[in-house]
């Protein structure tokens, strides 16, 4: 009866080889090799996605406990999470993040498809900061748990080539109480031009406000 929800953080057919190349260096990281030729745990940790968020929880919360029968009802069955809406593959955004928590880093390799495009031929900045912030709030729920997004900010350096894959890395600044600063770069693929640089302010929320 259950199926298993689809994670989209699986390379698919659209995905070319820049993206894969990226996705299989991160991903061979996520194990290591012990002494003896077994296998244990490395740095890295690929963060699995699917489409929904919260599935279960949100339409039993919004029941039990903000009255959100209209959300429920209407709402909630076609909600869809904002990056993963599009079910063309390649179409708009093609991501993957990977955690390392000894690093305290996170990083998203991004394809950015067709639908994504702003300036002729290339990205458009709310795609990008849509981006940022996927990768930065990640960062910031594996590091501080539940949070939401306070700040964001964005200085777009050098555009990003529509159908081009990017690197977006994220660092923890500092925590202070309830809030959780990161720094995020966007970068080519091979490291080489700066495409954006941000920093985000996440404050820590319980679940219960994020339904309410
Ligand atoms: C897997 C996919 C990941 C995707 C991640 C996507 C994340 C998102 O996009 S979230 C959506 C966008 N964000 C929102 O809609 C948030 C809207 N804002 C809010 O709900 C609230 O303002 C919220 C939750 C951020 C903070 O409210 P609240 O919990 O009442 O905290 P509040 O008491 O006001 O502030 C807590 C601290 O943060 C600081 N703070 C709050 N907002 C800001 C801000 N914009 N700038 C600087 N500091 C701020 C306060 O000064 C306070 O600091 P201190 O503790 O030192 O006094």
């Amino acid at each position: 009866f259950f199926s298993k929800p689809r994670d989209f953080s699986l390379p698919n057919s659209s995905w070319g080889p820049e993206m894969m190349r990226l996705y299989e260096h991160y991903n061979s990281q996520c194990e290591a090799e012990t002494e003896g030729g077994g296998k244990q745990k490395g740095p890295w940790r690929r963060i699995p996605s699917y489409n929904r968020s919260l599935k279960r929880k949100t339409s039993f919360f919004c029941v039990c406990f903000s009255g959100g029968v209209y959300l429920s009802k209407l709402i909630q069955s076609k909600a869809r999470l904002f990056t993963r809406s599009i079910k063309e593959a390649g179409a708009a955004f093609e991501y993957v993040l990977f955690d390392n928590s000894d690093a305290q880093k996170c990083v998203g390799i991004l394809q950015a498809g067709h639908l994504l495009e702003g300036p002729p031929g290339f990205v458009h900045g709310g795609a990008i900061a849509t981006m940022i912030d996927t990768v930065t709030g990640a960062h910031a729920a594996v590091l501080s748990g539940p949070v939401m997004t306070a700040n964001l900010n964005i200085n777009y350096r050098s555009p990003i080539p529509l159908g081009s894959t990017v690197l977006l890395e994220s660092s923890l600044d500092k925590t202070e109480g309830r809030k959780t600063f990161v720094s995020c770069q966007v970068t080519s693929s091979d490291g080489a031009t700066l495409h954006t640089e941000a920093t985000a302010l996440f404050v820590s929320i319980s679940v219960r406000k994020i339904l309410d």
